[in-house]
């Protein structure tokens, strides 16, 4: 039976950040970034493992207890020098049927929803060639020239692409060890590089990559926002 199986990729550095701590252990409500991303994918009734690619030198992870998850969540320290290495890397190391659908979610997104990732899957689970959460661009754009607009750049048809980015684990491993210069920076491009076309499916502004101070910023209100409603949603069941 095919399978939806999570590879989160959290062996980067966060250097725009501008922090010593690598971003996916910056504190969030008490938890370390990474684990909103771990929870999302491990409490999903629908995926079936979660495996986490860490840096080979990691030594934030340990200092963390994820017996919640149980053996759902499985730990490679794997990772590369890019993210599509670590993703390769990953791809390699998971014992999965090649036929099963992989999503790849930036552990450096912690705002994932169980209901977005129900979304990929409903939406890309019966297409032959996988898809990706994202959003329409609603900016103006801009092309720059130094610090002054060079030229405005239609937006039109234009989205953002987010994650969990969902194939199949064959061919995304064929699409990211397809011989080229180029280096994705996403699962998708280097499937489009085969030639294919990825479906887009519509997700939610909330589901950003924390990159800057201020995102995490933003991030910190929305989950510590989440666990409040929680709570109070507890105290009133009970
Ligand atoms: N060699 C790398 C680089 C990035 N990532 C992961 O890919 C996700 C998205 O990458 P990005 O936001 O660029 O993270 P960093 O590379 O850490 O950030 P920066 O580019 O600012 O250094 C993150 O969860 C990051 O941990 C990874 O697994 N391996
Ligand atoms: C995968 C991604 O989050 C899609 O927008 C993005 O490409 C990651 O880029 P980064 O430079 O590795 O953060």
């Amino acid at each position: 039976m095919t399978q939806y199986i999570g590879l989160i990729p959290a062996a980067g550095s966060g250097s725009r950040m501008g922090v010593e701590v690598p971003k996916q252990y910056l504190d969030i409500a008490g938890h370390p970034m990474i684990y909103y991303a771990v929870r999302a994918m491990v409490t999903s009734p629908l995926i079936t493992a979660v495996y986490v690619v860490l840096a080979a030198d990691d030594s934030w992870w340990a200092g963390y207890n994820w017996c919640e998850f149980g053996d759902k969540l499985q730990v490679l320290r794997c990772g590369g020098a890019t993210r599509a290495e670590s993703v390769t890397n990953g791809l390699a190391a998971m014992s999965t049927d090649g036929k099963d659908w992989v999503l790849v979610h930036d552990a450096a997104r912690p705002c994932l929803t169980i209901e977005l990732i129900a979304r990929l899957i409903e939406a890309v689970g019966d297409t032959e060639i996988g898809g990706l959460l994202a959003i329409p661009v609603a900016d103006t754009l801009k092309r720059a020239s130094g610090v002054h607009v060079a030229q405005t750049e239609s937006r039109d048809g234009l989205w953002q692409a987010q994650t969990p980015q969902m194939f199949r684990h064959d061919l995304l491993q064929q699409a990211l060890s397809n011989n080229s210069d180029f280096v994705p920076t996403d699962e998708a491009s280097a499937v489009e590089a085969l030639g294919h076309h990825p479906l887009l499916v519509a997700a939610d502004s909330s589901n950003f990559k924390v990159t800057y101070p201020n995102d995490l910023r933003m991030a910190r209100l929305i989950l510590e926002q989440e666990i409040s409603a929680q709570g109070n949603l507890e105290q009133d069941n009970d």
